[in-house]
């Protein structure tokens, strides 16, 4: 017998033929699932919808979307144990990226085909599900930017644009770090808690890598003293972000911890997975194998925490 498997599908997705995808997905998944097409529309989400599969016990959900569609289908899913397959075809597919799925329909069917599964770390900011990552300061303010529109006509130079704009008038605020061991004082411009970020989050970057099944968030503090030095910094966070090096440079600051709160002064813009959700304070935690996901397998390398590098930083031990 066949398994069956719910699809959540965004016909209004990315830049790309919808029918032709749909076709491809069909060809790939229908010989060897039993497959429940549902269409999002502007008034019922890719949430809204993975919310009612697992209502009716589907044995596997399937999101095809951009990040706005799959992140809200994977946040239904959190705690379920039902895997999610994820079918990108958005701009920037940071979730796929994240968690090294590939981002072509066609590769994404055959990991889902595969049927490789593993349990990803997910978390909660304040009391809303986070898969990928939420930023305070200057990733909100990128987000903002990046309008629909742009997107539509830029693509992902959308994001890249509206980060260049950010950086000449990147602000400081001061920021206070609580984890379960440590108060972190500092002033800062950006302050990124990553639960699992795409190589190409350059300030999600601290470490060589975001580790998505540690039961750990990633904490990157960035604390350019002037407009040259975050553009310095900005250029570096992308190359190692090309190269998934370490970044060891004045002004970024990076650490592990199991959950974290952030208050600042002032109030800062806070985005959670590509969507602003409000201001700070926020409270993040892990939730250690929230997710279980269609994935290939491969391994991730550890690296330690980084705070030296943080001007006028003050760090009290508990
Ligand atoms: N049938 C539809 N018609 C119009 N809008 C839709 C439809 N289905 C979903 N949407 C809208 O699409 C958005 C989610 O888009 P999604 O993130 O999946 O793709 P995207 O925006 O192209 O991707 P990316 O963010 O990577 O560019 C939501 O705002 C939702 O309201």
């Amino acid at each position: 017998m066949k398994r069956s498997a719910c699809l959540i599908f965004n016909s209004v997705a990315g830049q790309g033929d919808s029918d032709q995808d749909l076709a491809m997905i069909k060809s790939i998944l229908e010989p060897e699932f039993d497959l429940d097409i549902q269409f999002t529309t502007k008034e019922v989400s890719g949430g809204e919808l993975a919310r009612q599969a697992v209502e009716g016990h589907a044995e596997i959900i399937l999101a095809s979307g951009g990040d706005g569609t799959v992140s809200a289908v994977a946040e239904a899913l959190i705690n379920t144990d039902i895997p999610l397959g994820a079918i990108s075809r958005g701009t920037a597919n940071a979730f796929a990226n994240a968690l090294g799925i590939p981002d072509t329909v066609e590769a994404a069917c055959k990991v889902i085909v595969d049927g490789a599964t593993r349990k990803v770390d997910a978390a909660m900011c304040n009391d809303k599900p986070m898969i990928l990552l939420a930023g305070v300061g200057f990733e909100a303010e990128t987000v903002e930017d990046a309008d629909r529109e742009a997107k539509d006509r830029l693509g992902m130079l959308a994001y890249v644009l509206s980060g260049l704009k950010q950086l000449r008038e990147m602000t400081q605020f001061t920021a206070e770090i609580e984890t379960p061991d440590k108060i972190i004082t500092v002033d800062t411009a950006a302050v990124t808690i990553a639960n699992a970020a795409p190589p190409s989050s350059v300030l999600a970057r601290g470490t060589a890598g975001v580790i998505f099944d540690d039961g750990l968030l990633d904490i990157t503090i960035l604390s350019p003293q002037t407009a040259a030095g975050a553009i310095a910094t900005s250029i570096q966070l992308l190359q190692s972000a090309a190269n998934e090096e370490t970044v060891e440079r004045e002004g970024v600051g990076y650490l592990r911890a199991k959950w974290v709160k952030v208050t600042t002064d002032p109030s800062q813009k806070v985005v959670l997975d590509g969507e602003i959700i409000g201001k700070t304070p926020i409270e993040v935690k892990c939730i250690p194998g929230g997710l279980t996901v269609f994935v290939p397998l491969e391994s991730e390398e550890q690296a330690d925490e980084q705070l030296d590098n943080l001007p006028g930083i003050d760090v009290k031990l508990k």
